[in-house]
């Protein structure tokens, strides 16, 4: 149904717009409503088919996204020799940037948003992390419901507690800069992520780019009031596999900087990652060895693995025909 849309000319892609979910309504106090229901259901559905949705949230207001979106221009603006000072124990939760495949690209990942803070602006900038914090506690929020959404639509009640004692969260910002003469728009190389959620934000500049089990790729158009949710693939195989983990990328065309925000749910690293008994069953044998998750992400990070889109499937899938 949708790949009619998408053959446009030249190989341009079409925007589609995913399916959009509306979350005005729902929150963590108001499970078992008829609201609650069809949400639910639509959730479970898109994270199936697609691995990913769009998302209308109220719970940030227009306000604090214009705050968030000009405070990260004045991040991304510092001196590189200060953003590298973002340096954590955990690899990828620091700085990123000029990478030869992708020289458009910075990101800085933010644990603790004050001492974040600290470090970029010696004099601080209570503005910054009060904005962050906020954001992330409203992400948060939404995360839970997503999540909480999946494991009734599954049956698995029962591991509520345990599913979400799994993962602390990660706020990661992102600067996209428009490509010089003779560089290649490639912001972010296609992948799937590899954390249970993902909640994403933009500015006005798109970019974001998804492809469906078809293969074909479709331009996501944000709007103002709504993020993508992304399932990632520990949830994949937390659910062994009922979930897709949408493979996606980032594009730049255009002549203006983009600038986004995640909000990532990160399985803890010695958390181990399994399908509940429930999941596996004469159709669905279990397609993934339980592993540490903090290990695995040892093995994704080296530079063999990096960019295979099978790294998941290398390292803990039971066979071959999984992939
Ligand atoms: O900037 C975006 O919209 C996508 C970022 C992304 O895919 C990631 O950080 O994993
Ligand atoms: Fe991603």
């Amino acid at each position: 149904m949708i790949s009619t849309q998408n053959k446009t000319k030249m190989g341009s892609l079409a925007p589609i717009r995913l399916p959009t979910i509306d979350f005005s309504e729902v929150n963590r106090h108001n499970r078992g409503t008829l609201v609650w229901d069809s949400t639910k259901a639509q959730v479970f559905k898109a994270l199936q088919e697609f691995g990913c949705f769009e998302a209308i949230f109220n719970g940030i207001s227009l306000d604090l996204r214009t705050s968030l979106f000009s405070s990260l221009k004045q991040l991304f603006d510092l001196p590189l020799e200060i953003k590298v000072r973002n340096l954590t124990e955990k690899l990828y939760n620091g700085y990123i940037g000029q990478a030869k495949e992708v020289p458009i690209f910075e990101s800085l990942g933010i644990e603790e948003p004050e001492s974040f803070a600290n470090l970029m602006w010696p004099e601080g900038n209570i503005e910054f992390s009060n904005t962050i914090q906020v954001y992330a506690e409203k992400l948060k929020e939404l995360d839970e419901v997503v999540r909480t959404m999946v494991l009734e639509s599954l049956n698995l009640e029962k591991y509520m507690d345990e599913h979400m004692e799994l993962t602390s969260n990660l706020v990661r910002v992102m600067k996209y800069r428009t490509p010089e003469k003779d560089e290649s728009n490639m912001g972010l190389l296609s992948h799937a992520d590899k954390n249970i959620l993902t909640i994403l934000q933009s500015n006005e500049v798109e970019g974001l780019e998804v492809q469906n089990k078809e293969g074909e790729w479709f331009k996501v158009k944000f709007s103002a009031n709504s993020c993508v949710v992304m399932v990632g693939e520990a949830f994949k195989v937390w659910t062994n596999r009922r979930l897709h983990a949408a493979t996606h990328r980032v594009v730049m065309n255009g002549d203006k900087d983009r600038y986004s925000i995640g909000f990532f749910s990160v399985p803890k690293s010695n958390k181990i990652i399994k399908a509940p008994d429930e999941m596996v069953d004469e159709e669905h044998p279990l397609f993934f060895k339980p592993f540490d998750y903090g290990e695995f992400f040892k093995f994704f990070l080296k530079k063999e693995n990096i960019n295979d889109k099978y790294a998941l499937e290398k390292y803990c899938g039971v066979s071959a025909e999984n992939m």
